[in-house]
């Protein structure tokens, strides 16, 4: 089967050569074709070029995207998608004064959503998981990592990890499972750290292995959550079972875990609104990307991650959208495009940059995902006719998607 799509106002992301992810000074650069065609077949991106060079042969179907900007669909590396219920009573008790930690101090947080997801059976919560991944796919985003992490039991994270299993057979968009026992400590084990680590090591890494459940493993590294030593014993022991770490750090606090990610070959750490200078150094030369969540830091009123100051120092920088019932009910990653241009004073073609290409290197698929180049999968965005891409990012809140394609077919 091929489609050929033609007369395309620019077609962006267009890269002739693999490169894994953009870095620094290189993120400012869009590679893009005006007026070009994109030639698809089956489920991979067959040829590209300007329209002057479009071959004239049969096609099976033809799309015209006069005025229309093509781009790859989004790289989500950083998503809660699987959970159950929502927390919208913690959204209010944020509104009337009290604090991420206030709530989480009350039992709230990630333990109110333990408890929900412990009480919902397997079947109830993929139903309403699936419904945010179709929601996610009609925004545009085609390769996406779902974590674990509101089980924070065997049989929880078990259950949690086959719901995505579930959804990446059922689902054509790319789905990378990410193992988040250490998200928090359950109650029983506030004062017996090592034993829910025990546990962790123990008991739930093992049965993982052995369904092959997920690609990575991540802790929550913060004050008051995993310390950098706790969250060493878990980057260790998903080595042994071939998981690479992505890890929640500097989200709230800088207590040299980024240091400790990179001396573990860390491929990802993520949040990051609290960043030092120690931080970015320890970053610098490393294979680890640094992920930031821009709609968290909206959502709960906290730092931005400081974009400037890192694309300064050379270092890459992915965008993701977080999708949780805690700290970012949303996984629009326009949102997040937009969001990054308006407050961290990204350029619409680092923030583009950031979440396409740079997406797909912290889930560890830029060899198929994340640009406009021969042989990789055929996944787009085609837009409603724009002025310019700039206008993506620009008009923050209006839907500018007209479709979707995701291996080759129409999604939307
Ligand atoms: N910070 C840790 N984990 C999630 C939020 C978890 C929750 O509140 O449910 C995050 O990435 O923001
Ligand atoms: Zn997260």
């Amino acid at each position: 089967m091929q489609t050929l799509i033609i007369n395309i106002k620019e077609l962006l992301q267009v890269r002739e050569n693999h490169i894994d992810k953009v870095s620094g000074d290189e993120m400012a650069i869009l590679p893009t074709l005006k007026n070009a065609f994109l030639l698809l077949e089956n489920d991979l991106i067959k040829d590209f070029g300007l329209m002057e060079n479009c071959p004239k042969i049969n096609i099976d179907k033809t799309i015209d995207a006069t005025g229309k900007i093509v781009l790859p669909t989004w790289c989500d590396s950083h998503t809660h998608i699987v959970y159950a219920g929502n927390r919208e009573q913690e959204f209010v008790d944020r509104i009337n004064g009290l604090s991420y930690e206030e709530i989480a101090n009350r039992g709230g947080g990630i333990l109110n959503s333990a408890k929900k997801l412990n009480e919902t059976s397997e079947e109830e919560i993929y139903n309403q998981s699936k419904k945010r991944l179709e929601e996610v796919i009609s925004q545009g985003t085609g390769a996406v990592e779902i974590k674990s992490g509101y089980g924070l039991t065997v049989d929880g994270e078990l259950k949690m990890l086959r719901v995505i299993k579930k959804l990446a057979k059922n689902y054509p968009i790319t789905i990378k499972s990410t193992f988040l026992g250490a998200h928090a400590f359950p109650k029983e084990y506030k004062e017996n750290h090592s034993g829910y680590i025990d546990l962790i090591i123990d008991e739930m890494l093992p049965k993982i292995a052995e369904e092959k459940l997920a690609d990575f493993i991540d802790a929550f590294l913060e004050t008051g959550y995993f310390s950098v030593e706790e969250t060493e014993r878990i980057m260790e022991a998903g080595k042994k079972y071939g998981l690479i770490s992505k890890i929640h750090v500097n989200q709230f606090t800088a207590i040299n875990g980024i240091e400790a990610c990179v001396k573990h070959d860390a491929l990802s750490v993520d949040h990051l609104e609290i960043v030092t200078d120690e931080d970015i150094e320890a970053l610098k030369n490393s294979k680890t990307i640094a992920v930031a969540l821009p709609s968290c830091s909206y959502f709960i009123s906290i730092p931005y991650t400081p974009a400037r100051k890192m694309l300064n120092a050379g270092l890459p920088l992915a965008l993701a959208s977080d999708f949780n019932p805690g700290t970012t009910p949303s996984g629009n990653m326009n949102f997040v495009v937009a969001t990054a241009c308006i407050k961290m004073k990204m350029t619409p073609e680092e923030a583009i940059n950031a979440a396409t290409i740079n997406g797909a290197y912290a889930m560890d698929i830029s060899k198929t995902h994340g640009s406009i180049t021969k042989g990789k999968k055929a996944n787009l965005i085609i837009t409603k006719p724009l002025n310019s891409f700039y206008e993506i990012p620009y008009c923050f809140g209006s839907n500018l998607i007209e479709s979707v394609i995701i291996n080759g077919k129409n999604m939307i």
